[in-house]
């Protein structure tokens, strides 16, 4: 039996207030304890991060189904994508608006269509025909993200950090008992972005990547900067050439930070059952769970580690 691991991440982000981080926290340990959970129950790779994605589209702290970033129209619209490691299938999907799990949507195009990408009104009509219940685009807009957009608005043009952008992108990469290992990331993108804007998260090699042979590995971080790079795939590069899930994850963000001064986060998994949890952003929540134990973090420096029930 290989080792099971899930690790999930919650976006790249800086100065999360002190409530708003135990809360940050508590939904992700939930979605790598569901993940873990699906693991246990001998479920696929795929069906965990899946699972953990889910988790957190459905929690409104998140850059991501409910809590999703608004556009400038000041509507939502998301991009997900999953990937399945053992035969290098694929679904995506990229401007969606009306669904509540973007990721269950790109598994949908992964397993019930010959494409791998759908996007906007083919992608609706898609998920309409799967039978996904189509929820009304106003019930995914928070309170919490019109303020943000209007703040966005206000301030453009104006010295921001890159926290204001954007907080939040999820994602999830694990191995099952079988040895294969998946990915999933869903995001609501970046605020304020023109309508129809896609982002690194929903292109494969870019939001994530999954290969038995290497791992899997998904993304966080400025989207634009993500895809020059093709983040996810140039990190499996290095993993292949021979340097361990930390070293890889260090030169392809600092590769980024150098050559388009992009930031980001990265997390990844091999069939051994290495993983890793890796950011240039200020801060990137993160647990990866193994062997029966929790390992989480949020800033530089901080690992919590506690037992799983
Ligand atoms: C500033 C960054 C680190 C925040 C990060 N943003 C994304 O991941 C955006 C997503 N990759 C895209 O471009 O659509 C976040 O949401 O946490």
């Amino acid at each position: 039996m290989n080792p099971t691991v899930i690790v999930v991440h919650g976006g790249g982000a800086s100065n999360i207030s002190k409530d708003r981080k135990e809360r940050v926290r508590q939904g992700i340990v939930r979605a790598a304890t569901a993940g873990y959970n699906i693991l246990k129950e001998g479920g696929s790779a795929v069906d965990a991060v899946e699972g953990a994605v889910t988790v957190l589209e459905d929690d409104p702290e998140f850059n991501a189904g409910c809590g999703s970033v608004l556009n400038e129209n000041g509507e939502v619209e998301m991009d997900a994508s999953i990937m399945n490691g053992k035969d290098l299938s694929a679904g995506a999907v990229s401007a969606v608006r009306c669904v509540a799990n973007p990721i269950k949507l790109a598994r949908l195009v992964m397993e019930k269509t010959p494409h791998c990408f759908l996007t906007d009104q083919g992608a609706a009509k898609f998920a309409a025909a799967m039978g996904l219940p189509a929820v009304p685009g106003e019930q995914l807009v928070t309170e919490r993200n019109v303020k943000r957009l209007e703040k966005e608005k206000h301030e453009k043009g104006a010295q921001k950090s890159d926290h204001q952008k954007s907080l939040g992108t999820v994602g999830a990469v694990a191995v099952d008992c079988r040895g294969n290992v998946a990915y999933a990331t869903s995001t609501g993108g970046i605020v304020n972005k023109l309508a129809g804007r896609v982002g690194d998260t929903p292109c494969i090699g870019s939001g994530g990547y999954a290969d038995n042979d290497i791992g899997a590995i998904s993304t966080t971080g400025h989207g634009e900067s993500i895809l020059k790079v093709n983040l996810a795939r140039l990190t499996l590069f290095h993993v292949e050439q021979g340097k361990t899930l930390e070293e890889a994850a260090d030169m392809s963000l600092g590769y980024m930070k150098s050559k388009v001064k992009g930031v980001g986060g990265v997390i990844l998994v091999n069939q051994a059952g290495d993983w890793a949890a890796k950011w240039t952003s200020t801060s990137m929540p993160w647990a990866a769970a193994k062997d029966g134990r929790l390992h989480s973090g949020i800033d530089l420096g901080e690992t919590n580690v506690t037992d799983l029930p």
